[in-house]
C-alpha cells in the first residue's frame, strides 16, 4: 500500500492510459473507456489506480481522437487532487499509435514511464507500485504477470470455418499472461516506439523494448488487473467492485 505519509519521490514518474479504443468485443455502446463500472466510467476508475500511486505526478490519458474535449471534461468532474496533474490528448486508430501520441505529451522531466490500459480499471495500487519499484531498480521494462491457468496450443491459421490444425504446445510453467500497467525508462520506450518498422507492431509495449534487444522483466501481476475484453468481463469488474466497495470503503 502507498503510504500517506511518505513524500513524493523526487524521480518523475508519469502514466500514459491509453483510452482511445472502441471496445468492439465488448459489444455496441459508448467507447470502453466511457462505459460505467459501478456507475462510473471505467476510465475514471483507471485514472485513480495510477493516482493512487504516491510516486504518480502525472497522468496522460490518450482519449478517442474525436473525444478529447469531452474526456477532459469528464475527468474535471472527478479530480485527482493536488499530488497528480492530468493531460488529456487524443489518439490514434490502434493502441500503438494511441502511446506513441501519449508519449508526446510527456514533459522532459520525466524519468519512469507507465503504460497502463483504461480497460484494466481495478489494477491495485501494489502492482502499481511493484512495476515503479522494478524501473527504478535498474530495469529497463518491466510487465506484471500471471501464470496461465489453460494449456496454450499454436495452430496453423486457416480460412474461417475451416478447423485449425494444431502444430505445437509451448511449455505452460514457462509462459505468462502480461498484464499493465508496464513501466519502463523513459529514454528506453520512447527508443522503442521511434524504431517501429511499418506493419511490424506489437500487441504490447514490452513487445517493442524485446524487438530493441533490450531486457524485460516481469513482477507478479494481480487477478484483479484482468482486462474488460468481453461482457463477461464486465460482470466481474463490476462484482470485484462491489466487494471492494463493501469491504474497503473503496468509491
Ligand atoms: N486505437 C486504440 C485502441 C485501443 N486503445 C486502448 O488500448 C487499451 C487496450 O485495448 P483493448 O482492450 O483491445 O480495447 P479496444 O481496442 O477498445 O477493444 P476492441 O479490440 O474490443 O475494440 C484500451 O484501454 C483501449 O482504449 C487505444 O487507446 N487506442
Ligand atoms: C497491453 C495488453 O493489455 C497486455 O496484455 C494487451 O496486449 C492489449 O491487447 P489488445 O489487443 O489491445 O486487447
Amino acid at each position: 500500500m502507498s503510504d500517506p505519509s511518505r513524500p513524493a519521490s523526487p524521480i518523475r514518474t508519469a502514466a500514459v492510459i491509453p483510452a482511445a479504443g472502441r471496445g468492439v468485443r465488448l459489444g455496441p455502446g459508448a467507447p470502453k473507456a466511457l462505459r460505467a463500472l459501478g456507475g462510473t466510467p471505467m476510465l475514471v476508475h483507471a485514472v485513480r489506480a495510477m493516482a493512487a500511486s504516491r510516486a504518480v505526478s502525472l497522468v496522460v490519458v490518450v482519449a478517442p481522437p474525436d473525444g478529447a474535449p469531452e474526456v477532459r471534461h469528464l475527468l474535471d468532474e472527478h479530480p485527482l487532487g493536488d499530488r497528480t496533474d492530468l493531460v488529456v490528448v487524443p489518439g490514434g486508430a490502434t493502441r500503438q499509435e494511441s502511446v506513441r501520441l501519449g508519449l508526446a505529451a510527456l514533459p522532459e522531466a520525466i524519468d519512469v514511464v507507465l503504460v497502463h490500459d483504461a480497460a484494466r480499471p481495478l489494477v491495485p495500487v501494489d502492482t502499481v507500485d511493484a512495476v515503479i519499484a522494478a524501473v527504478r531498480a535498474g530495469a529497463p521494462a518491466v510487465v506484471p504477470a500471471l501464470p496461465l491457468a489453460d494449456t496454450v496450443k499454436q495452430v496453423a491459421p486457416q480460412p474461417q470455418g475451416t478447423p485449425e490444425p494444431v502444430v505445437g504446445t509451448p511449455e505452460r510453467a514457462l509462459l505468462r499472461a502480461v498484464q499493465t500497467p508496464q513501466g519502463f525508462d523513459r529514454e528506453t520506450l520512447l527508443k522503442a516506439h521511434d524504431t517501429v518498422v511499418e506493419g511490424e507492431g506489437a500487441t504490447d509495449d514490452a513487445g517493442l523494448v524485446e524487438r530493441l534487444g533490450q531486457p524485460v522483466v516481469v513482477v507478479p501481476g494481480h487477478e484483479e488487473a484482468f482486462k474488460v475484453t468481453r461482457p463477461l468481463d464486465l460482470v466481474l469488474a463490476e462484482a470485484v467492485l462491489a466487494r471492494r466497495r463493501a469491504t474497503d470503503g473503496y468509491v
